[in-house]
């Protein structure tokens, strides 16, 4: 009999071309996503080089990181940089025959959300974007990772990658999420536990109950920031929740062509018996809404926390990090994380902007207001969610409670277009990083869900937002 095989080795061993001495392999990439920050250099270089891009069929490119989120975007980007990436892209496309997503294009929006969204992302494939939350594609039950540009060039040159293989890892997250709990929660308490380097070199694989249980969106969420546990990709085996999602996308196989995906997608779950270097177990039921409250994705707690003591940590090095993050974050062990004022609250990012989040957000708005001087935003993950949303009046209710309805893009979630926190200020965002300076120079991020996210908004400082949801 055949030696059971993981999701991973199946997606794995039908896409090497040829393995090399040193145990490297030559990788056929099935799907190339691209954006305006990390292809310049990889275009500049076939171009220096004379040689076209292989596969423009395979490969697309849409604009999200520079650009602005109001009516600004459709003028001059004032940015010098941000101008230049968004220029460079365009003439690149032209040039090379590349498929693009203007702005104008209903169907922009952040890669990771236009992917899946569009049916670009399929399961089984390999698909890669220089970008590292191209892992939120592993959701479809696809090997989908994050590459350099200069890997960026060698895909576009050969369709093909040098990768060497990844170690397995599976985390089952048994029983049933609580009320108030969604898959930000999961991930972000999984991260919790086994810290930032918890998936070192390893791709994980998400299985148990809780997981099956969850929709396209939370699959999407979790493998988004299985990058933040330091793994090389996230996985969810493909089920029917997956190929109900694919069924009908613009860019998904149709008619019989489609039946024929799905007898080959249903091989694709981990054999009994496979091998896996490590395994984590959680049981759902003892999730939380969380928060962070540091300065990376693994200081988190229960929204119920208080701040952890630096003083009583052991450990040198870690005890000087915990103070410092307190520094930035400016809060005062043993203090509550509930009752925190925050400043803005940012839903959105290829974290949390998918329709499904802006419901969530919608569910907490309607009928009540943003707290006094706190900015609010709701940034869809592209047009299509916008337009979604629209059509079921979420914009409405989130106006009327004060939240700013914004154009699709990345937005807050990282300094590199005008949607910025000011120095000093305090978000609850529902993005995946919070390092010193990500959402603008001095600005301090707490990692929360979507309803989390809302819930403080309303309140003007971080709430459990399990008290909003009984009415309370
Ligand atoms: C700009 C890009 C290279 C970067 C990434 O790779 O993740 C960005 O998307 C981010 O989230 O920090
Ligand atoms: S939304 Fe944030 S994490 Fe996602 S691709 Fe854009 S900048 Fe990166």
């Amino acid at each position: 009999m055949a030696k059971p095989r993981t999701l991973f080795d199946k997606i794995w061993d039908a896409h090497v071309v040829e393995t090399l001495p040193d145990g490297t392999a030559v990788l056929y990439i099935d799907k190339h996503l691209t954006h305006e920050v990390t292809s310049p250099q990889a275009f500049e270089g076939l171009r220096l080089a004379g040689r076209r891009v292989r596969r423009p069929d395979a490969t697309i490119a849409v604009v999200d990181h520079n650009i602005a989120t109001d009516a600004s975007r459709y003028g001059r980007i004032e940015d010098p940089e941000s101008r230049q990436q968004v220029e460079t892209l365009e003439r690149n496309v032209a040039e090379f025959g590349v498929p693009y997503i203007p702005l104008t294009d209903i169907r922009q929006g952040i890669v990771h959300v236009i992917g899946p969204e569009l049916g670009l992302s399929l399961p089984g494939m390999t698909l890669v974007c220089g970008d590292s939350h191209t892992s939120t594609h592993g959701a479809m039950g696809a090997l989908a990772f994050g590459i350099g540009t200069s890997e960026v060039e060698h895909v576009l040159a050969t369709q093909t990658l040098l990768q060497k293989p990844a170690k397995n890892m599976r985390i089952t997250v048994d029983g049933t999420l609580p009320a108030g709990c969604t898959a930000k929660d999961i991930v972000l308490a999984i991260i919790g536990r086994i810290g930032t380097g918890g998936g070192t070199g390893h791709v994980i694989e998400y299985a148990g109950e809780a997981i099956r249980a969850l929709d396209m969106a939370g699959r999407m969420t979790l493998c988004n920031m299985t990058i933040e546990a330091g793994a090389r990709a996230g996985m969810v085996a493909p089920d029917q929740t997956t190929f109900d999602y694919v069924k009908g996308r613009p860019f998904a196989p149709k008619g019989e062509a489609y039946e024929r995906a799905v007898g080959w997608w249903k091989t694709l779950p981990t054999d009994e018996g496979a091998h896996f270097d490590k395994e984590v177990r959680l049981d759902a039921a003892g999730i939380a809404p969380q928060v962070t409250w540091g300065t990376n994705p693994e200081a988190v707690l229960p929204i119920t926390g208080t701040v952890p003591d630096p003083a009583l940590v052991a450990d040198e090095d870690r005890r000087a990090q915990m103070a410092r993050m307190l520094q930035y974050m400016d809060l005062q062990p043993g203090q509550k994380l509930e009752g925190l004022k925050i400043d803005v609250a940012f839903i959105g990012s290829c974290t949390n902007s998918r329709i499904e989040d802006i419901r969530a957000a919608a569910a907490i708005a309607r009928g009540r207001k943003v707290a006094d001087g706190v900015r609010a935003l709701v940034v869809p993950g592209s047009g299509l969610v916008k337009k979604q949303a629209e059509d079921e009046g979420l914009d409405l209710i989130l106006k009327e409670a004060g939240f700013e309805w914004r154009e699709a893009g990345c937005s807050m979630c990282l300094g590199m277009n005008p949607d910025k926190l000011t120095p000093g200020q305090r978000s609850a965002s529902t993005s995946n990083r919070n390092f010193e300076g990500r959402q603008g120079p001095g600005g301090r991020t707490h990692l929360v869900s979507p309803a989390m996210a809302a819930a403080a908004a309303i309140h003007g400082m971080l709430v459990d937002v399990r008290k909003l949801q009984e009415g309370v």
